[in-house]
C-alpha cells in the first residue's frame, strides 16, 4: 500500500512551478540517475520529465492512483515502471509474474522498501510486522503475532468478544434506522463493529464506548497525516513542508498519550488479576511486553508498543469494514444473491437461533459470496509494498533494491485470461466449482487479496472469519434495500480511502426480517 493506497498528489499540483525552480539543483541527480539507470534494463513506461519523472502526470491526471494505473494497463502490459521523483515504481499485474515473484523468487522479493520520513516515525524505525525489512526482526515479530497472537487457539478465546461486537452491531444498527426511517450507515457501523474486537483482542481490557471512540479517531488521525506528500518523492522540497512535519510530531504524540494509558492499565490488569475480574485472561499486548527480538537485548519500549498495537488494529479495521460495505452494496444490487444466502441461513441455522462462527463453516453459499467480494473488491487495491534483498531479474527485466515493487491486485483478479466475466459479480462461479483460486497463492495465483508468499497478511483467517459472520449476521436480521436518495440502486463507483472504498458512502435502508 504505502504510497500507493494515498490520496491522489493533485492538491499539491500548484507546487509544479515551485518544482521548476529546483530541476536546476535536481540536474545533478538526473545525471547520475541516468548514468545508473543507462546500466539497467528496467521495464517500460510511460516518459516522463527530468527529475521529477511521471510524478506530476499522476499527479495532474485527475484520476485516483489505481485508475491511473488500471489505464495503463493495455499500453505497457503486466509489468511497468513509473518514476515517482526520487522514487521507481514497478508496478506488476499479472498472476504469473505475482506467483514468480512472491512464491518461486519469494525470499528475494520479501522485504520493504525504505520509508518516508513521516511513516519512520510512526513504524518507531521499521519496527512492525509490515514495514520490516526481510531480516531477523521481521521474523520475531511476525512469529510472534502468527504463533502467539492470531493462533487458531487464541482465535478461539476471542469468540466472545466477537459475539458482543456482532450484539452490539445488530444494536447500533436497529437504533439508527429506528430513528432515520429506516437508513442506516454501512461502513461506518461494519468498521466500529470490528474495530471493537481488534480492540478487545489488542488490550484485553474493557473500555466504554467513549473511549473506543477517542481510539478510533485517533487511528484515523494518524492514517491522514500518513498520506503521502509532494516531498516524500521530491525530497528537495521538504523546507516547504516544516508546518506538516510539526502536525506528524503533534499527531504521534497523541498517539501515544491516547495508547499508554492502555497499556499502563492492562499491566495493571496483570499485576492485580483479582481487582480486575472483567479483563480478559490473554491479550496481543500481552505477547509484547517481554519479546525477545533477534539481534537486541532490548524488550519494546512503551513507543515501541504503541507502534506494534496499532498496527493490529489498523491492519484489520478498514479492510473488513470495507469489506462488508462492498458486499452488502453487491447483496442490494443482487437481490436474488441476498435471498439465497438467506436461505441458506435459515436453513443451517434455523429460525430462532442466532448465526455463530462454527455455522459459517456449514455454509457454501456464503462462503461463495465472500470469496467472489474479495475476487471483485479487494479491499486494498495494491498489496503492502515490496523490495528485493538482492538485485534480481523479473520476466527479463532488472529490479533494482531501492525500486518499489507493487502489485495491482484487480489486474490478476480481473483478468479476462483467467477469470470468466470477470466484470460480473458472480458468487456462483466458485458455489458451483465451476471456477476455483486458491487465495494463498501456493497452487498458483488467481487472486491475491491478502498478498501471497513470505509476507501474505497473517490476519488472513480471523479477517475471514469477521467478514463471513458480521455479513452473515446482518442478513439474518435485516433484508436490506437501496436508499431512496439513489432511487434505491446503488452506485459502485470507486475512491481511494487507506482502503478503496465506495465513493458514496453507502447509506441503506433495512428492514427486520419476519420471525
Ligand atoms: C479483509 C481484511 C484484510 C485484508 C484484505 C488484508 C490484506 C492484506 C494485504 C494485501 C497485505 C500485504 C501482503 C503483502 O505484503 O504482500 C497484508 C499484510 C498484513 N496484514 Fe492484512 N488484511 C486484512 C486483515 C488483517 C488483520 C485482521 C490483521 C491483524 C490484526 C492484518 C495484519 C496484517 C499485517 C501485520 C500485515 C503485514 C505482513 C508482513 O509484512 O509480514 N491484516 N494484509
Amino acid at each position: 500500500m504505502d504510497s500507493l493506497s494515498s490520496s491522489p498528489l493533485s492538491p499539491y499540483y500548484h507546487l509544479i512551478f515551485t518544482a521548476s525552480a529546483f530541476l536546476l539543483s535536481g540536474l545533478i541527480f538526473l545525471v547520475t540517475y541516468k548514468s545508473k539507470s543507462k546500466k539497467l534494463n528496467l521495464p517500460p513506461g510511460p516518459p516522463g520529465w527530468p527529475v521529477v519523472g511521471n510524478l506530476f502526470q499522476v499527479a495532474g491526471s485527475g484520476k485516483q492512483f489505481f485508475q491511473y494505473v488500471r489505464d495503463l494497463l493495455p499500453e505497457y502490459g503486466p509489468i511497468f515502471t513509473l518514476r515517482m521523483g526520487t522514487r521507481t515504481m514497478i508496478i506488476i499485474s499479472s498472476a504469473d509474474l505475482a506467483y514468480e515473484a512472491l512464491i518461486v523468487k519469494g525470499q528475494i522479493f520479501a522485504s520493504r522498501p525504505r520509508e518516508n520520513p513521516t511513516r519512520t516515525i510512526f513504524s518507531c524505525n521499521k519496527f512492525t510486522v509490515n514495514a520490516s525489512l526481510y531480516g531477523p526482526v521481521w521474523r520475531s515479530l511476525r512469529r510472534n503475532m502468527v504463533q502467539n497472537g492470531l493462533s487458531a487457539s487464541r482465535l478461539k478465546e476471542f469468540r466472545n468478544a466477537r459475539e458482543m461486537a456482532m450484539e452490539k452491531l445488530i444494536d447500533r444498527l436497529k437504533n439508527e434506522a429506528a430513528a432515520n426511517d429506516g437508513a442506516v450507515w454501512v461502513l461506518k457501523n461494519a468498521r466500529f463493529a470490528v474495530f471493537c474486537i481488534l480492540l478487545s483482542m489488542c488490550f484485553g481490557v474493557e473500555m466504554d464506548e467513549e473511549m473506543i471512540e477517542k481510539v478510533d479517531q485517533m487511528m484515523k488521525t494518524v492514517l491522514i497525516v500518513l498520506d503521502p506528500r509532494l516531498d516524500d518523492y521530491l525530497p528537495l522540497l521538504s523546507p516547504f513542508f516544516s508546518k506538516q512535519r510539526k502536525r506528524v510530531q503533534e499527531v504521534r504524540q497523541q498517539q501515544i498519550e491516547t495508547l499508554v494509558p492502555l497499556i499502563e492499565k492492562r499491566r495493571e490488569a496483570l499485576r492485580n488479576p483479582e481487582k480486575h475480574k472483567n479483563a480478559a485472561s490473554f491479550s496481543y499486548l500481552d505477547t509484547l511486553f517481554d519479546l525477545k527480538i533477534e539481534g537486541r537485548k532490548s524488550s519494546p519500549s512503551d513507543p515501541e508498543i504503541v507502534t506494534l498495537c496499532s498496527e493490529f488494529l489498523n491492519g484489520g479495521t478498514d479492510t473488513t469494514g470495507t469489506g462488508i460495505e462492498w458486499a452488502v452494496a453487491r447483496l442490494i444490487e443482487n437481490p436474488k444473491i441476498q435471498s439465497r444466502l438467506y436461505e441458506e441461513i435459515k436453513s443451517t441455522v434455523g429460525v430462532n437461533k442466532k448465526v455463530d462462527e462454527k455455522d459459517i463453516e456449514k455454509m457454501p453459499y456464503l462462503n461463495a459470496v465472500v470469496k467472489e467480494l474479495l475476487r471483485k473488491h479487494p479491499p486494498t487495491y495494491f498489496s503492502l509494498t515490496h523490495a528485493v534483498t538482492e538485485p534480481a531479474k523479473l520476466a527479463g527485466y532488472d529490479i533494482p533494491t531501492d525500486a518499489n515493487v507493487e502489485f495491482f491486485l484487480p489486474g490478476i483478479s480481473e483478468d479476462p485470461n483467467i477469470w470468466s466475466d470477470p466484470e460480473k459479480f458472480d458468487p456462483e462461479r466458485f458455489f458451483t466449482g465451476r471456477e476455483e483460486a486458491d487465495i494463498t497463492g501456493v497452487k498458483g495465483v488467481k487472486m491475491m487479496p491478502f498478498g501471497i508468499g513470505r509476507r501474505i497478511c497473517p490476519g488472513l483467517s480471523m479477517a475471514t472469519v469477521h467478514v463471513n459472520l458480521m455479513l452473515a449476521r446482518m442478513v439474518q436480521e435485516f433484508e436490506w434495500s437501496g436508499h431512496p436518495d439513489g432511487n434505491g440502486k446503488v452506485d459502485l463507483s470507486e475512491k481511494l480511502e487507506f482502503t478503496v472504498v465506495m465513493k458514496n458512502s453507502l447509506r441503506a435502508i433495512i428492514k427486520p426480517r419476519a420471525q
